[in-house]
C-alpha cells in the first residue's frame, strides 16, 4: 500500500519566482472562461464566510476541483481588516493530487492572492474596456493596489497611472515605487480616466458616477462582503454589470446587494462569447475573487 508523504511547503519567495502576469493573465482568461462554461469543467461551491466577531474579522474557506485540468485545492482566507502589524489578508492554499487525493503542497497565498486578482482584473479589463486606454486610476494603496499597477501595467502602455488613498503618506509611498501620480481626491484621480480600480476596504462609497466619464471600465475589487460598498449605488445602476460569478454576486457583493443592480453576464460568458462586451457604455467588472 503507497504511504502517503508529506505535502511540500511553498513559501511566498518561492511563488514569487516562478508566477508571472505573462502567464497568469491568459490562464486567469481560461479559468474565467471554464468556470462559466456551466458543463462542470470547473467545480467551485460559493465560498464558505465565518464571520469572527469577537477579533472584527473573516475566515474564508474556498474549495475547488478544475476537471479538465486535474486540479484540486483548497484556498483558506482570513481577513482582519484591522490589522497593523501584518496583512489584513493572510491565506494558504492546500492543493491536492485529484487522482488519489493525497495533498501535494501547501502554499503560501498572501502573493498569490495579489497576482491572481490582479490577473482577472486585468483579463476582464482586456475584454470590457475599449482599446488603447490612457489613464489607469487607482483608488487605494494596499496590497492590491501594487498587484493591480503591474498587471494591467502588463496589459497596457498607459500615459498616467493615478493613485488616491485615504492616507496621504501612503499615496506619496505608492507614487514614488511606482511613479504613478498622486492625487490628493477621488475626483483628481478619476477624472478623464479611461479604467478606474477600486481596491480599497471601505465599507461606503469612495467612487461617484459624477466624476467618472461615461463608457469607461470599472474594476471594483474591494467590498466583497454584502454590507461594504465602494461603489454610488447609481454609478452601478447605470453601468453594465460583470461578476466572476453569478451565484456569488447577489450573496456576497455589497455594491450589487445595496444598489439592487442587475448582474448582465459573467466575465467568463464574455470570453467564450455567450454575452456581448459593451464596450461604448460603462462597464463594472465586480470581483470576488471566485476563480
Ligand atoms: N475580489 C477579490 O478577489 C479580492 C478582493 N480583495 C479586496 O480588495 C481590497 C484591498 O485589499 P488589499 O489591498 O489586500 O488590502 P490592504 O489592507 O493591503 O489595503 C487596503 C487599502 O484600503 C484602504 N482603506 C481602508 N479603509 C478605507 C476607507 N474607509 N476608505 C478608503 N480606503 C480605505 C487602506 O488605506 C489601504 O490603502 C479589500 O477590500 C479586499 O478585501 C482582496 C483580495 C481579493
Ligand atoms: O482571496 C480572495 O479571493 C478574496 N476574496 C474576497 C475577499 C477578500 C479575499
Amino acid at each position: 500500500m503507497a504511504s502517503a508523504s508529506l505535502p511540500r511547503m511553498v513559501s511566498a519567495d518561492d511563488v514569487s519566482q516562478v508566477l508571472m502576469y505573462a502567464d497568469l493573465i491568459p490562464l486567469m482568461e481560461k479559468t474565467l472562461a471554464d468556470f462559466s462554461r456551466g458543463d462542470g469543467t470547473v467545480v467551485q461551491p460559493v465560498r464558505t464566510t465565518i464571520p469572527v466577531e469577537q477579533h472584527q474579522g473573516f475566515f474564508l474557506v474556498k474549495p475547488g476541483y478544475h476537471v479538465s485540468g486535474e486540479t484540486m485545492a483548497c484556498k483558506l482566507l482570513t481577513l482582519y481588516p484591522n490589522n497593523t502589524d501584518r496583512p489584513s489578508h493572510q491565506a494558504c492554499i492546500v492543493l491536492f493530487d485529484p487522482t488519489n487525493g493525497s495533498p501535494l503542497a501547501v502554499m503560501d497565498g498572501g502573493h498569490i492572492t495579489d497576482m491572481r486578482t490582479a490577473a482577472a482584473s486585468a483579463a476582464a479589463t482586456k475584454h470590457l474596456a475599449k482599446d488603447s486606454p490612457r489613464v489607469h486610476a487607482i483608488l487605494g494603496t494596499g496590497h492590491q493596489a501594487y498587484s493591480h499597477f503591474h498587471a494591467l501595467n502588463h496589459l497596457y502602455k498607459f500615459d498616467q497611472v493615478r493613485v488616491w488613498g485615504r492616507t496621504p503618506a501612503n499615496v506619496q509611498k505608492f507614487a514614488a515605487e511606482t511613479g504613478a501620480t498622486p492625487c490628493s481626491t477621488v475626483e483628481e484621480a478619476v477624472k478623464d480616466a479611461d479604467i478606474i480600480t477600486t481596491v480599497t476596504m471601505s465599507r461606503t462609497p469612495v467612487l461617484k458616477k459624477e466624476w467618472i466619464k461615461p463608457g469607461i471600465h470599472i474594476n471594483a475589487v474591494g467590498a466583497c462582503v454584502p454590507d461594504w460598498q465602494e461603489l454610488d449605488p447609481e454609478l452601478v445602476l447605470s453601468s453594465v454589470v460583470y461578476v466572476d460569478t453569478k451565484e456569488a454576486a447577489p450573496k456576497e457583493s455589497g455594491d450589487i446587494i445595496l444598489s439592487k443592480a442587475e448582474v448582465y453576464g459573467e466575465v467568463g460568458e464574455v470570453i467564450l462569447g455567450k454575452k456581448e462586451a459593451f464596450k461604448d457604455k460603462t462597464t463594472i467588472f465586480k470581483s470576488l475573487g471566485q476563480s
